[in-house]
This record gives C-alpha cells, structure tokens and sequence, in this order.
C-alpha cells in the first residue's frame, strides 16, 4: 500500500537504510537485494540512493510482523506483503516488509527484489498500475527480474522526477 500519498521527494539525492533485517535471508544477500531494487529506479531517472547507516534515512526499510507501531499491523504469512509510504519526513518513503512471508531471492516464497522494486515506486510517489507489465501492478506474480520496469513505469518516474 502506498499510505500518505506525499507527491514527490524534493532531491534527487535519496538515502535509505535498513533497520530490522529478515531472519529469512543474510543480511548481505538482503542489502544486495534493496540495492539493485532500488538501482532499478535510478537506472531509469535522475535519481541516486546512498545508503545510511542512521535512522535519519529518507527511505527506511525494516522487516517487521503483525503490529509494529504504525496503524497498518501486518496480517501473518500470505496476505499482504509489504507497504510504503509517499515521499515526506519521518515514515515518508519507509517500507515495511511483512516478516512472517517467505522471503526468497529466486521463485519460491515472495521474491524480495519484486517486492521491494514495487515499494520503492510507492516510496518515490507513484500510484498503482492497470498494466500487468508494470511493476505498479497492484498484484504480485512471479515474473521477469531483468528489464523489471515497463515502458509506462519508465515514463511515471520521470514524470515526477525528470
Ligand atoms: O500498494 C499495495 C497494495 C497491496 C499490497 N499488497 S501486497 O503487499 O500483497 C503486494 C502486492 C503486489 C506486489 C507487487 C506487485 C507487482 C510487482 C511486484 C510486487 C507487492 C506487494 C501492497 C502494496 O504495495
Ligand atoms: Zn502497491
């Protein structure tokens, strides 16, 4: 879910961090995992991400389950995945994974990468997609990793931030 929708972040100089990591997956497999997601987007925009190490980051990613402190408590295995918030202060941009999926690098449980590529365009402000080749598709399936962005995705982000 996209929550806040903030419309944009005024800089094209975004850093994020990670705070709670997945018991799923390494921590050096997830951070290689938030970084090409969010390399994805800056690959098609004028957009750069450095990674922080302070919670001070515009975009902050955590793994958390069920009720973590903001008023969208996750739902246990299946259901939803994930969610982000719109560009802004404070939980603007952060993206919450739901620690009780599986998360996985290749086709079986939820892959990470999809998921957090999908995020990461709420976390930068865009809205869902009617086209099944968007990564904005408001549903998850198990598709191509490489070329993830559809010419629309492309078109969006610099929309916002071309
Ligand atoms: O905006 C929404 C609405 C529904 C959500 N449910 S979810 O967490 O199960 C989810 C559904 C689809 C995706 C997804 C869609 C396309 C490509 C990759 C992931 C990610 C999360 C999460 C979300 O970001
Ligand atoms: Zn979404």
């Amino acid at each position: 879910y996209s929550h806040r929708r903030g419309n944009k972040w005024k800089k094209n100089l975004i850093t994020y961090g990670v705070g709670q990591y997945t018991g799923h997956l390494p921590v050096n497999i997830v951070d290689s995992l938030i970084s090409s997601a969010l390399d994805v987007w800056a690959k098609a925009s004028p957009l750069t991400f450095l990674r922080s190490y302070s919670h001070e980051a515009d975009i902050m990613v955590e793994f958390v389950r069920n009720d973590h402190g903001d008023s969208f408590p996750f739902d246990g295995p299946e259901g939803t995945l994930a969610h982000a918030y719109g560009p802004g202060a404070g939980i603007g941009g952060d993206v919450h994974f739901d620690e009780a999926e599986s998360w996985t690098v290749g086709s079986k449980g939820f892959n990470l990468y999809l998921v957090a590529a999908h995020e990461f365009g709420h976390a930068l402000g865009l809205k869902h997609s009617q086209n099944p080749e968007s990564v904005m598709y408001p549903t998850y399936k198990n598709r191509k990793t490489h070329n993830l962005l559809s010419s629309e995705d492309i078109l969006n982000i610099n929309t916002l931030y071309g």
